[in-house]
């Protein structure tokens, strides 16, 4: 088949190189030093799903000739309605999956595509950018896809499942996207803290104070949730019966959350997509994480503290470019919210 990769960082690029490695013709979208490095030395794949270098054509944006019969988009939330709209004449009517966290991404590439079949993909693998044309599964994990609307993306859901899944991804389509996009945010209440601190997702999990912060973070974000209506979808052991007694629960029974989270991740040291980011001198998609549970707060009676400091924590240490100590984390965020149960 031949596929489309828009934005072959972290989680595109391990994509695109498991997909050529099947033998699907891969062209992917990328830019900068990394789009060089692709074109002269290949895409280089590590980790969990093996060493690879996989010979792809890259460009800025996909060409013409490239015709895909599938596209990935796969850039971070604030770069992929430009990337649809940039890539829309080579796209034309293909079925598009939009693998990203947070919510709302499919409606704001959908604008953009209007004759393509639209698919959502949410992911638990876990990948980094190593370096210019060089990435690296750290946690092997599934992905989800959803239909956004109607039996042509539900056909395009299945189209994806299977090419993922032929290339060696475990993929499947679930009925319930918004549950499970709703269900993903509530973990990636894990990307925060290491943006914030410059420690990888384990570490903070396994720091007694940082863990309370994320777990009531975790909290605000569930109970954001009901609040709005929502029914969190089943998505690696979290469930909806889970996360609701975690809104109820005081912080020392739902640290179970992130300490599932962090046996999920194993050993390997993950920054989350969050910190690197960061890490490059990029703006980070935290307005899209944490700032997506302020967001739905609004017209709720639920108080978000916790998620309104990180989100400004977090944007503190983009303009900065610096870190902050764990001490000085934990005095901010108690100092906004009073002691936390
Ligand atoms: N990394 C992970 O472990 C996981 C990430 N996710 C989600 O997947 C999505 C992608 O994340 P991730 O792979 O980490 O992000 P990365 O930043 O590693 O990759 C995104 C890539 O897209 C490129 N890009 C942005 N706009 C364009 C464009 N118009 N044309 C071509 N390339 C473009 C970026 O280039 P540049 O660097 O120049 O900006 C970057 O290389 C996010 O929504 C993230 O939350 C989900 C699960 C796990
Ligand atoms: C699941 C997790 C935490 C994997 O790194 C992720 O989604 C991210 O980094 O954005």
């Amino acid at each position: 088949m031949r596929v489309g990769v828009v934005g072959a960082g972290a989680m595109g690029g391990a994509i695109a190189a498991m997909l050529e490695r099947a033998g699907n013709e891969v062209w992917v979208a990328a830019r900068g030093e990394h789009l060089t490095a692709i074109r002269r030395d290949g895409l280089k794949l590590d980790g969990a799903w093996g060493e690879y270098t996989a010979r792809v054509s890259a460009a800025k944006t996909l060409p013409l000739k490239a015709k895909p019969e599938l596209v990935i988009i796969a850039t971070k939330a604030m770069d992929a309605e430009a990337a649809a709209r940039d890539n829309a004449r080579a796209i034309g009517d293909a079925p598009t999956v939009v693998l990203q966290n947070g919510l709302g991404g499919m409606e704001r590439v959908a604008e953009q595509l209007p004759g393509s079949p639209i698919v959502g993909a949410l992911s638990m693998i876990a990948a980094s950018y190593v370096a210019p044309g060089h990435v690296r599964v750290t946690t092997a994990a599934n992905t989800v896809l959803g239909a956004f609307r109607g039996t042509q993306d539900a056909d395009a859901a299945e189209l994806a499942a299977s090419a993922l899944n032929a290339a060696g991804m475990p993929a499947e389509v679930i009925a319930d996207f918004e549950g499970a996009q709703w269900t993903k945010l509530i973990v990636n209440q894990v990307n925060a803290l290491p943006a914030i601190t410059g420690l990888s997702v384990q570490e903070v999990i396994s720091h007694a104070g940082l863990r309370r912060i994320m777990t009531a973070s975790m909290r605000e974000a569930v109970r954001v949730g009901l609040a709005r209506g929502v029914r969190f979808a089943a998505f690696n052991g979290l469930t909806h019966a889970r996360l609701s007694f975690v809104a109820r629960a005081p912080l020392s029974l739902g640290q179970m959350l992130p300490l599932r989270i962090r046996a999920y991740l194993g050993a390997t040291p993950n920054p989350g997509s969050t910190l690197q980011s960061i890490r490059r001198g990029r703006r980070s998609e935290i307005d899209f994480l944490n700032g997506a549970v302020v967001a739905a707060a609004q017209g709720t009676e639920v108080p978000v503290p916790v998620n309104t400091e990180l989100l400004r924590l977090v944007h503190e240490v983009e303009t900065s470019g610096r870190h902050l100590p764990v001490r000085r984390v934990i005095d901010r965020v108690t100092a906004a919210t009073g002691p936390l149960r």
